[in-house]
């Protein structure tokens, strides 16, 4: 044992409070991606629209224009000439109609569109063959579904494929977003060579690279496969230069081979907080080191995975300027589930149609070290003791992926 025992665990809300006002301070700088690169990415500013929607007065059929008045008293209007979608058209003549399709400015003089089918074709004249629609039918106003000047993407939107066509539909080729954190990642433990007696292959890098880099994150992964103080300094060293944020992975507890937290207090890391009251998770260790944040994770793969999600993809989320939060899910507990006072416990669960919405069941964990409950999960629960779970109350749940 050494000195580094956990005497005063945060609890949740308090560690991750703790950790977005870490995030707070390091607002990532601005770039411009190509819009096909960005799904995933942070609006890095507002997006106001520079044409309205639609940029005139359109047809929303194929068919016919013409002046309603004229229409009513003088049918059939002779048809002079056609106007298809990209035309400018001249003026509609008096007294006559237009061919018109869908999409195609509407021509001045004209104010009613009737689709093809409904009219009747009278030699090289047209009249409507079901009533005359009223007028102003089937035409879309200049700006009626938005206006030169509408926000369309706020600062700290994570884009999708719907703010890609509303922006490829203003001619933009591409967008301001935040730029990626750079993230190390780096595993710890003389398990992990590959000489070992007993090897361990090391499943939370490649784990973590997956999980942070999906959200963005620009990941580099690193080795320090030694339980030797020294040699684990040299490693951590390599990790932390270049990067933006470090997240680490075993060595954090208070067993003998566990100098992570030394290591950086010799380095001169300021501890944020050292153990939270969670369940897997608890020796999560936050510290800054010269204006990063640096995350040591537990090596137990069940429990990295927690802290990961519940603690750095937030903060990642926050300092790439994501200001949506991560989408919950609502599903009817088809189980109970307590936990011991002063703990935050997260237990995974799978999602299901029941038959009146979503329902979750438990997956069955055998703990911190386990990695295949979280592929047949869905989602996690978080309870407490003031917060137990009972069957047939609908819970949030938390997506894995
Ligand atoms: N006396 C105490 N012992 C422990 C405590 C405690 O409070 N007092 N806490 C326990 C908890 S909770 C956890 S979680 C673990 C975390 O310990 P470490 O963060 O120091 O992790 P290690 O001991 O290095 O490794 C734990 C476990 O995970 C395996 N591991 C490590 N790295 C990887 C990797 N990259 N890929 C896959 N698996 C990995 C490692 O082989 C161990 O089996 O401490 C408890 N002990
Ligand atoms: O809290 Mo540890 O992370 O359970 O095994």
């Amino acid at each position: 044992m050494n000195g580094n025992a956990f005497t005063r665990l945060v609890d949740y809300p308090t560690a991750l409070r703790l950790v977005l006002a870490c995030a707070a301070g390091s607002a990532r700088p601005m770039t411009r991606v190509p819009l096909a690169q960005a799904t995933g990415r942070v609006a890095a500013a507002d997006i106001l629209a520079t044409t309205c929607r639609p940029p005139a007065d359109i047809s929303a059929m194929d068919g016919y224009a013409f002046a309603h008045d004229a229409m009513a008293a003088h049918a059939p209007l002779p048809v002079a000439g056609r106007t298809v979608a990209g035309d400018r058209p001249e003026p509609l003549a008096p007294g006559h109609a237009r061919a018109i399709l869908t999409g195609a400015r509407i021509p001045a003089g004209a104010d009613c569109v009737m689709a093809a089918e409904r009219m009747a074709v009278v030699g090289h004249a047209v009249a409507p063959a079901t009533p005359l629609a009223a007028r102003g039918a089937n035409i879309r106003r200049q700006g009626e579904e938005f206006a030169t000047g509408t926000r369309l993407v706020a600062r700290g939107q994570v884009l999708d494929w719907r703010h890609v066509a509303l922006l490829a539909a203003q001619g933009l080729r591409d967008v301001p977003v935040t730029r990626r954190p750079r993230v190390s990642v780096l595993s710890n433990g003389a398990e992990l060579a590959a000489g070992a007696a007993s090897a361990c292959p090391d499943s939370n890098a490649p784990m973590l690279a997956s999980m942070l880099g999906a959200i963005g994150a620009r990941v580099s992964t690193h080795a320090a496969p030694t339980d030797d103080v020294a040699a684990q300094a040299v490693h951590l060293r390599a990790a932390i230069g270049g990067a933006d944020i470090v997240v680490t992975t075993g060595g954090i507890s208070v067993g003998g081979t566990d100098h992570m937290l030394d290591i950086l207090r010799d380095m001169g890391a300021d501890v944020v907080f050292r153990g939270v009251a969670i369940r897997p998770g608890r020796p999560l260790t936050v510290l800054e080191l010269g204006g990063r944040t640096i995350f040591c994770l537990p090596g137990n793969p069940g429990a990295a995975a927690i802290c990961a999600l519940m603690f750095v993809r937030p903060y990642l989320r926050t300092v790439m300027g994501a200001d949506t939060p991560q989408p919950a899910i609502p599903a009817t507990a088809g189980f109970t589930a307590d936990a011991p006072a002063g703990v935050t416990q997260f237990i995974p669960v799978t999602l299901h149609h029941g038959p009146d919405g979503a329902c979750c069941r438990r997956v069955p964990t055998v703990g911190a070290s386990d990695i295949i409950a979280f592929s047949r999960a869905d989602a996690l629960l978080a309870v407490t003791a003031e917060n137990p779970i009972r069957a047939g109350q609908v819970v949030w749940g938390m997506p894995l992926s």
